[in-house]
Parts: structure tokens; C-alpha cells; sequence
């Protein structure tokens, strides 16, 4: 017996996209091919916000995130149908709050399903119909379900999971991350170097994810260990053509006009560095990340901050 389960397992849905950068299109893209009807929404195009917004029953945000607190009030004052479901696929933190772009969708929409899209999904793959996999996050499980159910197709394996936080954060965390894997590859520092960035990395995504709120299995899962090695190991990441293009001598002024699309890491690791300074978290891989991109110190005094620091038990 044939027990392949058959796609799209939902009726067709209306969802609008707003942010037709290269995420909003390609996320797009997989549910048109699912049967759903897709309308996009962004500051340059032809379509008013309001209307994408209100034939919407699933409204999916790709913005990144220096747009999401204008966007969400903005769609705030045209208003929500009850039974709509928001969707957020940005992996940032906001400066003002320090939250999460989840965050602030559900503080602006209290009665409204809150999911959070997030996994190793570099775009140009899955553009190619290559096969990847990911996880929709939130503390409503039917909205979670029936996000999984419009995306999951034979080339896009969706995952649901009940800590939006954890996943949320294993995604916007590991861009910081991705900037010092591009410094190691970029000084040909070697798979030792790189193996050790990444295991001390994840024990920082965690130390602040758990402190944050979220759980500590999450970061275990594909937005957090698979994110990181996806986007740690890939020169199709923008953040981590960032830190290799650093560690090439460049300066961020030259590096960020030429980039395709955004490198939030850039952003998120200024807003980290706030938070664990108020906080009191030990970030020391952001720390140096921090101070690279704010031009303070080279990528060969970073390495060499973090192996001369304090020894210490694992
Ligand atoms: N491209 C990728 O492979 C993936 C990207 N993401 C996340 O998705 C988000 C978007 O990334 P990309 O699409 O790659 O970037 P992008 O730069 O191609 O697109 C960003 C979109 O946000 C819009 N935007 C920016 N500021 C705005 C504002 N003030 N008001 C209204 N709209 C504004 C832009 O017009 C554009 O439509 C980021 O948070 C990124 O981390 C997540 C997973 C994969
Ligand atoms: O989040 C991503 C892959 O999961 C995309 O990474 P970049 O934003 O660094 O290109």
C-alpha cells in the first residue's frame, strides 16, 4: 500500500506577504505551489497595505526587521479579521525593545495566533526545489498546524514546535554567529577553529535563549544547531559573507551596499551586546563580533581576545 502522504492537506488559503524581498518571494513561491493564493505587499509595490491585509487569512511578515514596527502599526490601523493568523519569518531583534519581532507582532495583536517561521532555509536552495526543512513555532497549536499543512510539500519538510521563543531566537542568534564563522573561513583559521566557534557558539545562542525564556531542547533542533550549521558553513549567507569579507580587510561600509538582501546580524549583534551588558549575560563571541563590526579591533585581534581569555572549565 502507498502510505506517501499527498500535498496541499488543506483547502486552498488567502495568504498576504508582506515584504516581497528575496525571503517574502521565495516563501511565497513554496505556498503558490501548494494551490494557495499569495498577494505581496511592500513599500515600492502597487498594492495598497490594506487591501493584502484585509483578504488575508493568513498574513505572513518577511520584513526585515528595521520595517516590522512600522509595518505592524500600520497594519494595526487598518485592523485584523478575527480569525486571521500572523506569521513571522524575520530573524532580528528590534533596537528600541530588544524584542523579537514575534514579540512585537503579539504585544500589537493580543487575541490574535502568533506563529514563527524559522530553520536552515537559505532561499537560493530552496528557489532551486532543493529539499530542506523547517519549524512553525507558537503557543496556538491549530494556528501551527494549519501553517505546517500550507507549506509542507515534498521539497519543504515543516515541523511544528511549541516554543516560539526558543525558535525564534535559535534563528535571529546563529547570524552572529554566521559573521564570526565568515571571519574563521575568511583568515583560513581551519576545522578545529571553526568546529570550536561553533560548539562555544551554541553554548552562548543557549545561555541567552534560556535566560530570555526559552527552552534549553529547542536550540538542539533545526532553528537553532541547524540553522547554525547551515548558515555558519554556507557563502550563500549573507551574514556570513559579512565576516568574510571582514576578515578580507574590507569595512562594512563597502561590504553592506553590495550585499543581495539584509544581514540582520549586523543589527542583532548591537542589540545583543545592550541587552547582555543590562542583563549581565557573558557573550563572548558577541562581544568580539561587537567590536569587529564597530571597527574597535581587526579579526586577527578578535581570535585572538578569545583564546586568551581566562581558562576555564567546559
Ligand atoms: N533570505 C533568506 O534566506 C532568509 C531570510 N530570513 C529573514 O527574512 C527577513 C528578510 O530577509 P530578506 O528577504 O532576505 O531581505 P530583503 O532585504 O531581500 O527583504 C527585506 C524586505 O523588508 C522590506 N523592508 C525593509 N524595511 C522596511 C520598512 N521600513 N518598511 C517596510 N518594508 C521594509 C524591504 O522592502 C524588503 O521587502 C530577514 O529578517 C532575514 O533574516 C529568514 C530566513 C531565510
Ligand atoms: O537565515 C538564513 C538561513 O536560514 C539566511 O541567512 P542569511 O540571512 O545570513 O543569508
Amino acid at each position: 500500500m502507498d502510505n506517501k502522504p499527498t500535498f496541499p492537506a488543506t483547502k486552498p488559503q488567502t495568504l498576504g506577504i508582506l515584504g516581497a524581498g528575496v525571503w517574502g518571494r521565495t516563501l511565497g513561491q513554496l505556498v503558490s505551489q501548494n494551490g494557495h493564493r499569495v498577494e505581496y505587499w511592500s513599500r515600492s509595490g502597487d498594492r495598497s497595505l490594506e487591501e493584502v491585509v484585509t483578504g488575508a487569512n493568513i498574513l505572513l511578515s518577511a520584513v526585515s526587521m528595521k520595517g516590522v514596527a512600522s509595518v505592524l502599526s500600520q497594519v494595526k490601523a487598518i485592523g485584523l479579521g478575527t480569525d486571521t493568523i500572523i506569521v513571522t519569518a524575520t530573524k532580528g531583534l528590534d533596537p528600541q525593545t530588544t524584542c523579537t519581532a514575534a514579540q512585537l507582532w503579539q504585544r500589537a495583536f493580543r487575541d490574535r495566533p502568533v506563529v514563527v517561521l524559522a530553520g536552515p532555509n537559505l532561499s537560493k536552495e530552496i528557489q532551486q526545489g532543493l529539499p530542506a526543512a523547517t519549524v512553525v513555532a507558537s503557543n496556538d497549536e491549530s494556528a501551527a498546524s494549519l501553517v505546517q499543512e500550507v507549506f509542507s510539500s515534498s521539497n519543504f519538510r515543516v515541523y511544528t514546535n511549541p516554543d516560539p521563543l526558543g525558535v525564534e531566537l535559535g534563528g535571529t542568534l546563529k547570524n552572529v554567529m554566521a559573521i564570526a564563522s565568515g571571519v574563521c573561513d575568511g583568515l583560513q583559521l581551519g576545522t578545529n577553529a571553526k568546529a570550536a566557534l561553533l560548539t562555544r557558539g551554541l553554548t552562548e545562542i543557549i545561555r541567552i535563549g534560556t535566560h530570555w525564556g526559552a527552552q534549553m531542547e529547542t536550540f538542539y533542533g533545526l532553528s537553532g544547531l541547524g540553522d547554525l550549521l547551515a548558515t555558519c558553513n554556507s557563502p550563500l549567507s549573507r551574514n556570513y559573507q559579512v565576516g568574510y569579507q571582514l576578515a578580507q580587510g574590507k569595512t562594512l561600509a563597502e561590504i553592506l551596499p553590495d550585499l543581495e538582501g539584509t544581514a540582520e546580524g549586523v543589527n542583532t549583534t548591537q542589540v545583543l551586546i545592550q541587552r547582555a551588558k543590562t542583563l549581565e549575560i557573558s557573550v563572548p563571541i558577541s562581544y568580539q563580533v561587537h567590536q569587529l563590526l564597530e571597527g574597535q579591533i581587526t579579526p586577527k585581534d578578535a581570535v585572538e581576545a578569545l583564546m586568551l581569555r581566562d581558562i576555564k572549565p567546559e
